[in-house]
This record gives C-alpha cells, structure tokens and sequence, in this order.
C-alpha cells in the first residue's frame, strides 16, 4: 500500500525560518536580532521613557492634524518636523549609554563592524513610537536630521507591515517587509533617503511571553547632526 499524500499546507504549521535581506541597497532585514529577554529589558525601558518628563503623546501635524501614532524621545524632543531641546517646555530624558551601543551594534550587523557607517555611529536621538491596532504612518522620508548616517529601526509587540520604498516619489515602487517583534531594520547609504511607512499593524501577533497586552513599539535611533547647546 503507498504512502499517504503529504498534506498540503506545510508552510502554515512549520514556518520557514526568516532570512536577512537587503531589501534594497543600504536597507538591510535583520529578523530576530534581539533575544526575547533583550526584548523585555527594552520594554521595561520604553515604559519608563513613556513616563516622561516628556509624556507619550500624539504629535500634532502643522495643519492641525494628529499622527495616530505616540510617541516619546530621548535626547532630543521631535515636533513635526524638526528636532528641539525642549517639548512641552521639558527637557527630554538622556540617551543612555547602552542605547547609543546598541545603535552601533546595529550598524556593525547591518553593514560589517569595520564600515565607515558603524565605526562613525553615534546617535543622539531616540524616537519611540507606539502604535495601538489601528495607527499607521504614512509615507514619508525621514529629512529632519542635518546628518546622512543611516537610520536603526527595532520592532517589539505586534507585527506591522513596513512599506519600504524609494527615494523619489511616495509611492511605487515599494516592497512590503512584515517587522516583528525583535527585528532590526537599517537603512542609510543610497537608501537613506527613501520614503517609507507602516500602512498596517496585525494585531494580536504579538508574543504573549514578552509581556505587551498589545499594539507595536518602534524604537528607532538616529544622528540629528545638531550639535547641543551647552545648557
Ligand atoms: O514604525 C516604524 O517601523 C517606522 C517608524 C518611522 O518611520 C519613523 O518614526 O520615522
Ligand atoms: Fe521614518
């Protein structure tokens, strides 16, 4: 008697492990770059920064508009869009040592330890973003650094869609990377530049073990090139 069919639908029971991609040049997918007790540790710090000084809030867009997203930063403050010392008349918290390490830990996996870009990187600034299961972002380019050093992106919680596009129009062409919960994303050099955004969170994907009722944390890390004053 023959052996029955496998059945249809392997991938869906045993997924395929993912792999790094360059999804375009400069723009490099680390899938599981941190390690769920490294995930905690980072959870347990965006907690504490979204206590403030500066709280977890709704950037308000120049035509009045609100992004869907909050978010808190260390370093420097964010407006739309430019970087100021101060938000809401408070100073942001420090960028801690071991995130500026980490950045460069970032850079080193993304592009080799002894490239230019990770033997110079040393960002100043740390925008965390939080994204509850119906905010979005749309296309856009990240411009309100005065420095060309690449852009280190961590995901925790939900998985999103990440809209990777190109450098000259807002939309096609564009590739879809899903980010997940431990992920890096890097892009600098010829795709520094590019437009990108997150047109769509999977609720409910999230790991239960990391502890995040729900919604997606975006940690990224950046150069401003703003030199700080000496207050
Ligand atoms: O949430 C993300 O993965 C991207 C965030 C982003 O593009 C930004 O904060 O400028
Ligand atoms: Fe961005």
């Amino acid at each position: 008697m023959s052996e029955p069919p496998i059945p249809l639908g392997l991938p869906e029971l045993f997924e395929l492990p993912r792999e790094r991609a360059e999804i375009a040049p400069g723009a490099v997918h680390v899938p599981g770059w941190l390690s769920l007790q490294q995930q905690r540790e980072l959870l347990e710090r965006c907690r504490e920064w979204a206590r403030g000084p500066v709280p977890l809030r709704h950037a308000v867009l120049p035509g009045g508009g609100r992004m869907s997203v909050r978010s808190v930063t260390l370093g420097w403050d964010w407006e739309p869009y430019r970087y100021v010392r101060t938000g809401e008349g408070k100073r942001a918290l420090d960028m801690p040592p071991w995130l500026t390490g980490m950045g460069r830990r970032a850079v080193a996996e993304a592009y080799g330890p002894d490239s230019p870009d990770a033997r110079a990187y040393r960002p100043d600034t740390a925008l965390v973003n939080f994204y509850d299961a119906t905010a979005r972002m749309g296309m856009h380019q990240d411009r309100d650094e005065f420095s060309a050093a690449p852009i280190v992106s961590l995901s925790l919680g939900d998985a999103c869609v990440f809209r990777f596009g190109n450098t000259e129009t807002r939309s096609a062409p564009y590739r879809d990377v899903e980010l997940r919960s431990g992920d890096l994303f890097v892009f600098g050099g010829p795709s520094r530049w590019a437009f990108h955004g997150v047109p769509r969170i999977r609720p409910g994907t999230g790991d239960p073990e990391l502890g995040m009722k729900g919604g997606r944390l975006n940690i990224t890390l950046r150069m401003t090139g703003r030199t700080a004053p000496a207050d």
